[in-house]
C-alpha cells in the first residue's frame, strides 16, 4: 500500500466536522477510510475528581495531548496500527478501552485546533474548513450536548461564554487561512460531501492502480 493520504477536517464546535465526515466515510468503499479525532487524545484527567474535571478548559490547545496524537498520525503514515484512546464527554475523561485504528489508503484527521497546531497541519496533504455562522453553532451544540453529553442549558451556555468563544476568536477562526477548501454548513452541504467523496473515489482508484 502507498503511503496514506491525510485529509483535514477544522471547524469550531458545531460546526458539523463529525457529521461531513460520518457523510464522507458513508458514501466511500467500505474500509477505505480511518478516522483520527484530535477530541479521543484529550488529556487523562483520571487524577482529577469530577467536578475538578468541570472545570477544565476543553478548548486551550493545553487540554490536548496533541504529543501522543502526532505520534499515533506518523504510525500510521508509516503503515502501523494504533490503539486509539476513546474520550466520554459526559464524564470529562479518557475510558480505560483503546480501540484499533489501522493505516488505511485515506486517513480523516479531524478536530477543533488541527489547523492551529502546526505539527499536526504539516501532516495533512488536503485542508478543509467547515465555516459555519456562530449563532447556528451554538444553537447545534446546545441540542447536541444537552441530548447527547450529558449537559444542562446554564452549563453549556456558561462553558460557551467562558472558553467555547474566546478559543474560537484566539485559535479557530484565524486557522482558516490555512485551509485549502472552506465548506459551508457542514454536514448538509451534499455539494461538498459530493466533491469529497468523488476526490477520494479517484485517490482510491489510483492507490489500487499503483
Ligand atoms: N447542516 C446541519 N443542519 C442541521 N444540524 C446539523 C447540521 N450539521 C450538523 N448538525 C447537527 O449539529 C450538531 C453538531 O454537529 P457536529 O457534526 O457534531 O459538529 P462538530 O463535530 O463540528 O462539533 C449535531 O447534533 C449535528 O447532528
Ligand atoms: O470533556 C469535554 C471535552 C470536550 N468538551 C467540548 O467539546 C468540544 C469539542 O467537540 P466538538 O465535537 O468539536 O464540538 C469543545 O468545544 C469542548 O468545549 C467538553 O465540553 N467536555
Amino acid at each position: 500500500m502507498r503511503q496514506p493520504i491525510f485529509i483535514g477536517v477544522c471547524g469550531g464546535s458545531g460546526s458539523g466536522k463529525t457529521t461531513i465526515v460520518n457523510r464522507i466515510n458513508s458514501e466511500v468503499p467500505e474500509k477505505s477510510i480511518s478516522i483520527m479525532e484530535h477530541d479521543a487524545y484529550y488529556k487523562d484527567q483520571s487524577h482529577l475528581t469530577y467536578e475538578q474535571r468541570c472545570k477544565t478548559n476543553y478548548d486551550h490547545p493545553f487540554a490536548f495531548d496533541t504529543d501522543l496524537f502526532v505520534e499515533h498520525i506518523k504510525e500510521l503514515k508509516k503503515g502501523s496500527t494504533i490503539q486509539k484512546p476513546i474520550y466520554d464527554y459526559g464524564i470529562h475523561n479518557r475510558t480505560k478501552e483503546t480501540i484499533i485504528s489501522e493505516p488505511k489508503e485515506i486517513i480523516i484527521v479531524e478536530g477543533l485546533l488541527i489547523f492551529y497546531e502546526e505539527r499536526i497541519r504539516e501532516l495533512l496533504d488536503i485542508k478543509i474548513f467547515v465555516d459555519t455562522d456562530a449563532d447556528i453553532r451554538i444553537l447545534r451544540r446546545i441540542v447536541r450536548d444537552m441530548n447527547e453529553r450529558k449537559r444542562s442549558l446554564d452549563s453549556v451556555i456558561n462553558q460557551y461564554m467562558s472558553t467555547v468563544r474566546p478559543a474560537h476568536e484566539q485559535f479557530i477562526e484565524p486557522s482558516k487561512k490555512y485551509a485549502d477548501i472552506i465548506v459551508t454548513e457542514g454536514g448538509n452541504n451534499l455539494v461538498a460531501v459530493d466533491l469529497m467523496v468523488t476526490k477520494i473515489k479517484s485517490l482510491l482508484e489510483h492507490a489500487y492502480r499503483a
